[in-house]
C-alpha cells in the first residue's frame, strides 16, 4: 500500500526551540493512526504540521517535506483553504460556531461558494449521518450548536469537517474533554469513519489508542521513537523505552 500523507525529514523549531527531529512518518489509507507520547514531546505539533495549521504560530521554522498524495503540502502557491479541506482537524475542546447546526456543517460548501441549496441539504444530512448524530439532530438543525451535550458538540463538529469531503481527518485528543458514553459514541464513529477516510488521532488515552488504531507512532522529546501496527508495539515493543512509557514507567 502507498502512504496518502507523509513526513520526510520533518524539523519543526517554535523560535530557537527544536520541537520535532528528523520525523518520517507514512500514513496508509483508510487506517487510524494513533500518535502516543509523554506531554510536550510534540504530538500536537505533528498533527498540526500535516495541515499548515502551524503556519499561523509566529516564529514558526519547518523544514522538510509533508507529502499528501504525492504533493508537498508546504510548496507555494497551495490553496490553504483548499488543504484544510482535503486534510480536516477535530480539536480537543468540541468548537461548534455559535450558531445552528445546519450553519455549521454547510459552513464550508458555503465558504467555497456552493449555492445550490439542495446540494447542501444533502451534504449537511450525509455529513451528520456519517458523524452519526443525525438521529438526535435532524428535527433541531436550525437550533444553536452550542446548546447540545459536549459529546454532541463534538460529533456535529466531525460533521463539519465530513461535508467538505476530506481525505484526511487529523484529531488532536478529540475525546479527552468528553464523559465516557459520548467517547465511546466518538471512538465508534472513528470507527466507522476509517471505512472512507484516513485518520490521524492524537491521545493520551493509551487504552483508546489500543482499541481504535491500526498503526501507533511514540513519540518522545521530539522523535518518534517506534512506529508499528498497535497490536504489535502495545504486545512486544521492540524497544525499552516504549515498554517503559506503555507501563507507564514515565510520562
Ligand atoms: N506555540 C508554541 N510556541 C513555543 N513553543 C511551543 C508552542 N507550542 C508548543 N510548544 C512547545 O513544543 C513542544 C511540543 O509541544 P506539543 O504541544 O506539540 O506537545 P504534545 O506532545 O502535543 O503535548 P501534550 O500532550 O501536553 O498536548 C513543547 O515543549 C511545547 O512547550
Amino acid at each position: 500500500m502507498s502512504a496518502i500523507i507523509e513526513s520526510q525529514n520533518l524539523n519543526l523549531f517554535y523560535g530557537d526551540f527544536q520541537a520535532l527531529y528528523d520525523i518520517n512518518l507514512a500514513f496508509e489509507p483508510n487506517e487510524i493512526t494513533a500518535l502516543i507520547g509523554p506531554s510536550g514531546c510534540g504530538k500536537s505539533t505533528f498533527l498540526r504540521s500535516l495541515n499548515r495549521m502551524n503556519d499561523l504560530i509566529d516564529g514558526v521554522k519547518i523544514q522538510g517535506k509533508i507529502l499528501f498524495q504525492g504533493n508537498d503540502i508546504y510548496a507555494p502557491h497551495v490553496d490553504l483553504v483548499e488543504l484544510r479541506s482535503q486534510i480536516g482537524m477535530v480539536f480537543q475542546q468540541p468548537n461548534p460556531f455559535p450558531f445552528s447546526v445546519y450553519d455549521n456543517v454547510s459552513f464550508g460548501l458555503k465558504l467555497a461558494g456552493i449555492k445550490d441549496k439542495a446540494q447542501i441539504d444533502a451534504a449537511v444530512e450525509r455529513s451528520l449521518k456519517q458523524a452519526a448524530i443525525w438521529d438526535e439532530v435532524k428535527d433541531k438543525l436550525h437550533q444553536n450548536a452550542l446548546s447540545f451535550s459536549g459529546g454532541q458538540q463534538q460529533r456535529i463538529c466531525i460533521a463539519r469537517v465530513l461535508a467538505v469531503s476530506p481525505e484526511v481527518i487529523l484529531m488532536d485528543e478529540p475525546t479527552s474533554a468528553l464523559d465516557p458514553i459520548s467517547s465511546a459514541k466518538v471512538e465508534e464513529t472513528m470507527l466507522e469513519l476509517k471505512e472512507q477516510y484516513t485518520i490521524i488521532t492524537v491521545t493520551h488515552n493509551l487504552a483508546q489508542a489500543g482499541r481504535i488504531s491500526d498503526r501507533t507512532a511514540f513519540f518522545n522529546a521530539g522523535k518518534i521513537v517506534e512506529f508499528d501496527k498497535t497490536k504489535k508495539m502495545f504486545l512486544k515493543p521492540a524497544k525499552q523505552e516504549t515498554a517503559d512509557y506503555l507501563a507507564g514507567k514515565f510520562g
